[in-house]
């Protein structure tokens, strides 16, 4: 478990993380979302001790990370793939981990295994692919067999068969009973992966709930109605204080109402009903949504060329 209680780290006048305070529980993804800049990154180097909180403070298991036994073996974090000597080889880069942490030399092979990287273990990081650094920045954090996994931004830069891996990767850690932290800004990735969602904007938390109640929470649910009758029905459900759109294919897209009270009017004024279906915005669209006004750059509207 990892909690935080009114984490803030200033640099200067910036306020980089702004009083977060939430809990990582096992056994769940836990996605960490936020723009570009929002604090993600600066919040877990905080969870790991390589960050000192301006006030607030953040434990794993009940204590900071710093005052842990065996901190490897509670927690294992991939923060920046690319910090690793490029001279040595995997093998080597894993086995040095291990030995100044006391962990067993098997545990090697045993994460090689687990990240595919068995059959170019021998090789020099250096000439290693975008992806094949990530796997060995994730072997590294399974190392020592912790029970709480914290991974930022994993995704970055992967092919679509990298992300697979890493998603059921994270999904089976959770399944394990572990705690699995992981943060990013693609939004329809963690709709697929997360069970939980931590969404920060400008360092402050947004929302912190579920992803169901995340869309549900953060999109108009609109309903799609097909029936024999569009132009009739749009008219009665005005009359109740719906709102109407056409569809291509000759549907209305509704809100502001509930499906039974369509039905009812639909019912009521002889209108047959095709289809009356609720279409869920996707994660991507709320999220988009909620941290309009926190995102750090936006870019200009695009302007028609005259
Ligand atoms: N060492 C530092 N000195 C000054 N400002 C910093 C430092 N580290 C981070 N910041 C600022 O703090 C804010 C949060 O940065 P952080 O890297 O934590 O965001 P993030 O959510 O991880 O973003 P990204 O997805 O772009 O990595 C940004 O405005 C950033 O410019």
């Amino acid at each position: 478990m990892i909690e935080a209680v009114g984490l803030t780290k200033r640099y200067g006048d910036r306020v980089a993380v702004d009083r977060l305070s939430f809990t990582v529980r096992p056994g769940q993804v836990t996605g960490f979302l936020g723009p570009n800049g929002a604090g993600k990154s600066t919040t877990m180097r905080m969870i790991v001790g390589l960050d000192t909180p301006t006030a607030g403070r953040v434990t794993v298991n009940g204590r900071p990370f710093a005052a842990l036994d065996n901190p490897m073996r509670e927690l294992g974090a991939l923060l920046d793939a690319k910090a690793i000597h490029g001279g040595r080889s995997a093998y080597h880069h894993l086995l040095c981990l291990a030995q100044s942490n006391n962990l067993p030399k098997r545990r090697v092979d045993e994460v090689l295994e687990k990240v595919g990287l068995t059959q170019v273990a021998r090789k020099r990081s250096k000439g290693f692919s975008l992806g094949m650094g990530q796997r060995l920045g994730i072997a590294a954090a399974l190392l020592g067999d912790p029970r709480i996994l914290m991974f930022d931004e994993p995704v970055n830069g992967l092919d679509p068969e990298g992300i697979l891996w890493i998603r059921n990767l994270m999904k089976a850690l959770a399944a394990e009973g572990r705690t699995v932290l992981v943060s990013s800004h693609l939004m329809s990735e963690m709709e697929h992966t997360a069970d939980h969602l931590l969404v920060i904007g400008r360092g402050r938390m947004i929302a912190d709930c579920t992803v169901r109640e995340f869309i549900e929470r953060n999109s108009a649910l609109a309903l799609r109605v097909r029936s024999s009758s569009p132009s009739e029905l749009a008219a009665v459900v005005a009359r109740a204080g719906g709102k109407t759109a056409p569809a291509s294919d000759g549907a209305l897209l509704v809100t502001e109402l509930p499906a039974e009270r369509i039905g009812d009017l639909a019912f009521e004024h002889g209108i047959r009903l095709y289809e009356l279906s609720p279409l869920q915005a996707s994660l991507e669209q709320a999220f988009m949504e909620l941290t309009r006004d926190s995102v750090e750059y936006q870019a200009a509207p695009l302007r028609e060329s005259s």
